[in-house]
């Protein structure tokens, strides 16, 4: 479990974010949801301690995580960062490879190499193992980085919880591989001892897949629970600044706007 309590973040005089207190189980797919600027990154970089807030704690499994080593959290945590891009023409199975930083020193071992293809065939990219990185798509991109991200944490950890989380992992997928990809995280989500925080935009995809969603709005939390719970026409309003339509039948949930 991560558990935020009573962060706040400030840059300058702006706060951007305000007191946020959220927990995020394991077993779930967990999505934090929000307008630009809501301030959704913020909070995904305060929870991965890339920013630092000036009030408030991050806990994983109840530690504090400015008691945790970079090195050990690299073990169990990985980070898909908005916006990851490579300058350098590597090979797509060396990027996966670097997935696997946090677990060897000098050469990866047969175990570390076995993550690698695994998750590689888990992604569907294993035919483009040789191919340079750099001529690759944006949409074949992303999925080498999702290969690369789940080979860190391809094997349960010791002593506690495995954790993914995902800053707009959506971006640059189609339709096809945007639910492709939401089934895979189902898939993963087997393994009980992984946590999954994501961000997304697209609120018919959370409808559909989260299990828990937290919706972020001026840098405050202005709903946390079901999606019955958050996506509702009065935090849709508030948020998005726009009439919502909401069917929500034995088909599930989804949203229009006009
Ligand atoms: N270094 C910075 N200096 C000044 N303002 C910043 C800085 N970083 C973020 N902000 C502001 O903080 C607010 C929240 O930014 P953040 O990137 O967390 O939003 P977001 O919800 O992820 O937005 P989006 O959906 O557009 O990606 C925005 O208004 C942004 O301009």
């Amino acid at each position: 479990m991560i558990e935020t309590k009573n962060i706040t973040y400030r840059i300058g005089n702006k706060t951007i974010l305000k007191d946020i207190s959220v927990c995020f189980e394991a077993g779930k797919i967990n999505l934090i949801l929000g307008p630009n600027g809501a301030g959704k990154s913020t909070l995904v970089k305060v929870i991965c301690n890339q920013l630092k807030p000036q009030k408030g704690s991050v806990f994983y499994e109840g530690i504090d995580i400015r008691n945790t080593s970079v090195g050990e959290l690299a073990k169990v945590r990985a980070v898909l960062s908005q916006n990851t891009e490579l300058a350098f023409p590597l090979k797509v199975k060396e990027v996966v490879t670097m997935g696997r930083y946090p677990h060897f020193s000098v050469n990866p071992t047969s175990k570390d190499d076995q993550a690698v293809r695994e998750a590689m065939e888990f992604f569907d990219v294993s035919e483009m193992a040789d191919r340079d990185y750099l001529t690759l798509s944006g949409g074949e991109k992303q999925r080498v980085h999702f290969a690369r991200v789940v080979s860190q944490i391809w094997y349960p950890s010791e002593n506690g919880c495995r954790y993914l989380v995902l800053d707009e992992p959506l971006t640059f997928l189609d339709v096809h591989y945007q639910f492709q990809f939401m089934h895979k995280l189902r898939e993963l989500l087997k393994q009980k001892d992984l946590v999954i925080v994501g961000v997304v935009h697209d609120l018919n995809l959370a409808a559909m897949f989260a299990d828990h969603l937290i919706l972020l709005n001026n840098g405050e939390l202005l709903a946390s629970g079901s999606k019955e719970e958050v996506l509702n026409a009065e935090n849709m309003k508030t948020a998005y600044r726009l009439e919502p339509v909401i069917h929500n039948d034995e088909r599930g949930m989804y949203l229009f706007f006009e």
